[in-house]
């Protein structure tokens, strides 16, 4: 039998020994969670496994208490009628003229026309751009009729003046868009001229007087030079709902129109109006180019309307301009530009008689319904400031 005290001293080696291995167990234990939980901070994120997403929520699920955004409806303008714009536009005419239609009514209306007189009035017609043939015609025309009758009526004066006026600016010559297409094709029409006439702007007026009428309309922009031109026609198109066909920059002009065409013919509208680019009529390329856009066009569907652009205040620039585009592309109707800005309405008269050629259209200001639908008797009206 062991003495008492070896039993105890063996009983206290055994505790102190189960109880330092326990420490040691818990110990490393946690050491080794210590250094698993630096060693999962240290790594790289690692990709997680993908997990199926529910298709997006649409607007109108946003929970409640927030405003879901709503699409813009879309809006189109209304354009003002040929009919009611004509007054408005006339005015606007008449404004412009004002010191040419003073300077005739004041010379036909003095009480002695003499040899000075008829030479200021002469000079002054020449200065409005008439033409050295129709003024000439006009004056003789004036001189004898009032030469009669004597001048002291300057209502009758201002009558004949009216008149002689509108005779020499042709109220007989067909001034209606031609829209007859053939069957089942719809109408075309190629819009020409030199640099910065107006001709982006007066196809997108042309669309709105279109729409107006109640037809469905389609616009290329065959301006591929200038980039802006495209945007600028398209955002005309937009306000009327009226779709554009565009193409690249650069891009070949011929295959735009082309497509505006095919379009027009897929979608079943009632005009397709194509916009070119200014182009000198010197350049013979550039011209070249329009021979071209013509051709290919007219694989799709004839073109039913060629319409020049002339801006009213370059005058006699306008009439060299208007006979090389006649040559080249057969114009069938002139539209004069910016006559709200000119005192020189005579070359109506003028670039009609060159060309043989009526003038279908008169701008008359920069808004968006600034076009009016020429008519002989309303022009002379406006020129005189009736
Ligand atoms: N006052 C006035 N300005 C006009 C009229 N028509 C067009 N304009 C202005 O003339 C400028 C040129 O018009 P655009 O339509 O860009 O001319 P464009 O012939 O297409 O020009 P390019 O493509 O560069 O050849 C613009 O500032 C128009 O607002 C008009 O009848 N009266």
């Amino acid at each position: 039998m062991l003495p008492v005290d070896v039993i105890l001293w063996i009983v206290l080696g055994v505790v102190v020994l189960v109880s330092g291995v326990t420490v040691a167990v818990v110990v490393s234990r946690r050491r080794a969670a210590e250094l698993e939980r630096r060693r999962r901070e240290e790594l790289p994120a690692a990709p997680s496994a993908p997990t199926p997403t529910a298709p997006e929520a649409p607007a109108a699920e946003a929970p409640s208490g927030t405003i879901a955004p709503t699409p813009a409806a879309p809006t189109t303008e209304e354009p003002e009628q040929a009919g009611t714009r004509m007054a408005r536009l006339r005015r606007r005419l008449a404004g412009s003229n004002n010191v040419l239609a003073q300077a005739l009514l004041g010379l036909i209306s003095s009480d002695r026309l003499d040899a000075d007189t008829w030479d200021d009035f002469e000079a002054t017609l020449i200065g409005s751009d008439l033409g050295v043939g129709p003024t000439t015609e006009l004056v003789d025309t004036l001189r004898r009729e009032l030469s009669i009758d004597g001048v002291a009526d300057p209502t009758r004066a201002r009558e004949v003046l009216h008149r002689e006026l509108v005779r020499i600016t042709d109220p007989t010559l067909d001034r209606a868009l031609n829209l007859d297409a053939a069957d089942g094709l719809p109408a075309v029409i190629l819009v020409v001229g030199v640099n910065g006439t107006g001709k982006t702007t007066t196809v997108g007026k042309l669309a709105r007087l279109l729409v107006a009428e109640g037809r469905t309309v389609l616009l290329g922009a065959a301006d591929t030079f200038r980039a802006a031109a495209a945007e600028q026609l398209q955002t005309w198109g937009d306000r009327v709902g009226v779709e554009t066909v565009r193409g690249a920059e650069g891009a070949d002009p011929a295959s735009v129109a082309f497509e505006a065409v095919d379009a027009g013919v897929e979608k079943g509208v009632d005009v397709v109006l194509i916009d070119t680019a200014g182009r000198l009529h010197n350049k013979s390329n550039l011209m070249d180019e329009l021979g071209k856009i013509r051709r290919v066009i007219s694989k799709r569907a004839p073109i039913t309307e060629c319409l020049l652009l002339l801006d009213a205040t370059t005058g006699q620039n306008g009439l060299i301009q208007a006979r090389v585009f006649n040559e080249v592309t057969d114009v069938t109707g002139i539209v004069l530009s910016k006559l709200d800005g000119s005192a020189k309405g005579g070359i109506v008269v003028q670039v009609q008689r060159e060309l043989g050629v009526p003038v279908k259209f008169v701008g008359l200001g920069e808004g968006a319904d600034d076009l009016a639908p020429f008519t002989a008797d309303g022009f002379v009206d406006g020129l005189l400031g009736e």
